[in-house]
C-alpha cells in the first residue's frame, strides 16, 4: 500500500487554532491540489478529531484527473475512531462513497452496529486504540493500494510512529496561527532520539503559500 499524507499548515506548524475550528489556510489553488491528491486515492483517511471539529463530508475530488487515471469509482472514507466518537449524523454517512470505520476493541458491540446500520463498514484493530498497521493491512484486503491520510495531528503522528508513511506533502500558509495547545502537524506523544527520516523531493510556490513534498525512508 502507498500512503501519503497531506496537510495545510500556518508558518508555525499548526493544522487550526487552539479552538480547533476549522480555519481556510490556503487558497483555491491549493484545495484544487488537495482535489487531484484525492481523485488518485482509493480512500481518504481523517482521524475522529477531525470528523469532530470539521464534519468532512470528504465527498470532493478531482473528476477529470481521476478518468486520465483511468480509475473508476470515488474515493472510499475512513474514519480512525478508537471508541466510536464519530456522530451517526455526521456528514461523512451522508453521500454514497463507501465509509470505513476503524475502531479498536474500546467501542462497543452495540455502538459498531450502529454504524453499520449508518452504512460504515466496521473494521476493528487494536485494543484501546487503533492499531493502524492492522488496520491498513485489512483496507489493502479490500482492495485499496493508495491512501491519502488528511490529518489531523494526532492520526498523522501515528502514521509516522507506525512507519506507515511514503510520503508527505504540505501546504504551508503565509499566516501565524500561535497556541501551544493548537494542532501541529504532527502531536502524539513525539519522538525522542530516533525521528522519521524525509528527503525533499519538490518545492513549489502555490496561491500565497508553498507546498513541499517529501518522500519518507521507511526502515525495514
Ligand atoms: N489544516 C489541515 O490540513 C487539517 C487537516 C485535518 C484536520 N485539521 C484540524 O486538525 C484538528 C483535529 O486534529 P486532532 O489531532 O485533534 O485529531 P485527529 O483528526 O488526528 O483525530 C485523532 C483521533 O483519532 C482517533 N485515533 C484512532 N486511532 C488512532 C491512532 N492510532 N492514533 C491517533 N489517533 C487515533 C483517536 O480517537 C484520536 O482522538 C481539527 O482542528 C481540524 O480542523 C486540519
Ligand atoms: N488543504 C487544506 N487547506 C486548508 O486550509 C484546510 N483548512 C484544510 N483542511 C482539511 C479539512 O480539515 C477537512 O478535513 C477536509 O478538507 C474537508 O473535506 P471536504 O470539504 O469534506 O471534502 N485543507
Amino acid at each position: 500500500m502507498h500512503v501519503l499524507v497531506n496537510a495545510a499548515m500556518s508558518v508555525d506548524g499548526k493544522l487550526a487554532t487552539y479552538r480547533r475550528e476549522q480555519l481556510r489556510i490556503s487558497g483555491d489553488a491549493d484545495f484544487a491540489r488537495v482535489d487531484r491528491r484525492r481523485a488518485e486515492a482509493d480512500a481518504v483517511v481523517v482521524g475522529v478529531g477531525t470528523v469532530l471539529a470539521d464534519d468532512p463530508s470528504l465527498l470532493r475530488f478531482d473528476r477529470e484527473r481521476r478518468s486520465e487515471i483511468e480509475t473508476t469509482g470515488v474515493p472510499a472514507r475512513v474514519v480512525a475512531d478508537s471508541q466510536g466518537r464519530t456522530p451517526l449524523d455526521a456528514a461523512l454517512f451522508s453521500g454514497d462513497a463507501p465509509i470505513y470505520l476503524l475502531t479498536s476493541e474500546a467501542t462497543p458491540p452495540e455502538r459498531r452496529d450502529a454504524f453499520r446500520d449508518a452504512g460504515a463498514q466496521v473494521i476493528v484493530a487494536g485494543t484501546d486504540r487503533v492499531d493502524l498497521t492492522d488496520a491498513f493491512d485489512t483496507l489493502e484486503h479490500e482492495g485499496i493500494e493508495r491512501l491519502l491520510v488528511e490529518g489531523g495531528g494526532e492520526l498523522i503522528f501515528s502514521c509516522f510512529e507506525a512507519n506507515l508513511v511514503d510520503e508527505l506533502s504540505v501546504y504551508i500558509g503565509s499566516l501565524i496561527i500561535g497556541g501551544r495547545d493548537a494542532p501541529t502537524l504532527a502531536d502524539g506523544n513525539g519522538f525522542l532520539g530516533s525521528f522519521p527520516e524525509l528527503t525533499l523531493r519538490r518545492v513549489e510556490r502555490l496561491d500565497d503559500g508553498v507546498v513541499l513534498r517529501w518522500r519518507v525512508e521507511n526502515e525495514g
